[in-house]
């Protein structure tokens, strides 16, 4: 029988645990603090910003949140970064991506502190990833590990193949299936709009994780018997519904289920570790840099 992973419960585990630690850092006189900013009109943009607002302040963190003009230029954004670098209240600072086709995406993750790049999106984050000496990892992707910590998913010595090569997800995945450490140790194929025969490279995975936001590209055909499949498309399609579209994978959930052992659904999957993991990394953040330990999960 295949097992579907309930990604929203594992999140509310890990922000309950999160939560426990955002408290004992309070009670050392230190409120973790994230500061959102939106410079977008893209519904989908809008609700991750909210649903992260919510999340803070569930979690016991203070949310600090700046809508910008998608028309403002992008120096407007830059001073806003400035200024939650030099405020002290926030030690997290999360830019919604995308940023409008008018703004250098890299000027603006280079702009952050460091400290304070709780995407883990900075090059300074993105080099401890790669050296395996990380400080913030990039939350879909730590969020995947926590996933198949939890349903008991081994990695080491397996084929994993990574389709989609985004600074987001796909390549910080990537590079942590490959490190030593927990949920790595897998050898690991990077596969996009370029590979060839993607099929005969999905078939040969025990893993495939599927990041290339292309609804249900992914079908059973291209996986291989007992496998792992993790699904991180969140893709709205227009469907007769109160909202109007319909959210849907980058894996044909029906087709794949027939294959895989494991497979997390859309949504309630991958989406909910996303914010989980935000709200760690935004805990970290706050006790490396009041010096208050904490343990997180
Ligand atoms: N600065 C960043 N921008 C973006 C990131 C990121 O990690 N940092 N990731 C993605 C989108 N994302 C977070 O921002 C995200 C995507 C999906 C979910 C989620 O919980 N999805 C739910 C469904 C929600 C819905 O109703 O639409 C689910 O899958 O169950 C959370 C966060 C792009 N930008």
């Amino acid at each position: 029988m295949t097992t579907i992973i309930d990604g929203k419960e594992i999140a509310d585990r890990i922000r309950a645990d999160v939560s426990d630690c955002a408290a004992h850092l309070a009670d050392e006189g230190v409120t973790p603090g994230l500061a959102t900013v939106l410079m977008s009109d893209d519904g989908a943009s809008e609700t991750y910003v909210s649903m992260k607002q919510r999340a803070c302040e569930e979690t016991g963190i203070e949310g600090i949140h700046r809508v910008l003009d998608p028309e403002a230029s992008a120096e407007t954004l830059l001073r806003q970064i400035d200024d939650f670098n030099d405020d002290p209240r926030v030690h997290g600072i999360l830019v919604q991506m995308p940023v409008p086709d008018h703004v250098d995406s890299q000027a603006v993750l280079e702009r952050v502190d460091p400290m304070k790049d709780v995407d883990g999106f900075h090059p300074e984050n993105v080099g401890r990833l790669v050296t395996g000496n990380t400080r913030y990892k990039p939350c879909t992707p730590h969020g995947i590990q926590k996933l198949l910590e939890a349903a008991d998913i081994e990695t080491e010595g397996k084929d994993a193949v990574v389709v989609g090569r985004s600074d987001i997800v796909g390549k910080p995945m990537a590079n942590l299936l490959v490190q030593k450490a927990p949920r790595g140790n897998a050898t690991t194929t990077v596969c996009h709009s370029r590979t060839d025969d993607l099929a005969e490279k999905t078939r040969t995975a025990d893993i495939v994780i599927a990041a290339a936001g292309v609804p249900e590209m992914i079908t059973g055909d291209m996986l291989s018997e007992g496998c792992t499949v993790i699904d991180v498309g969140v893709n709205r399609v227009d469907a007769e519904t109160e909202k109007g579209y319909e959210l849907v994978g980058d894996v044909a959930f029906e087709s794949a289920s027939e294959k895989a052992d494991v497979i997390t659904p859309v949504p309630g999957g991958v989406g909910p570790m996303t914010i989980a993991m935000l709200m760690y990394n935004t805990v970290k953040a706050a006790s490396l840099q009041s010096g208050v330990d904490v343990e997180l999960p």
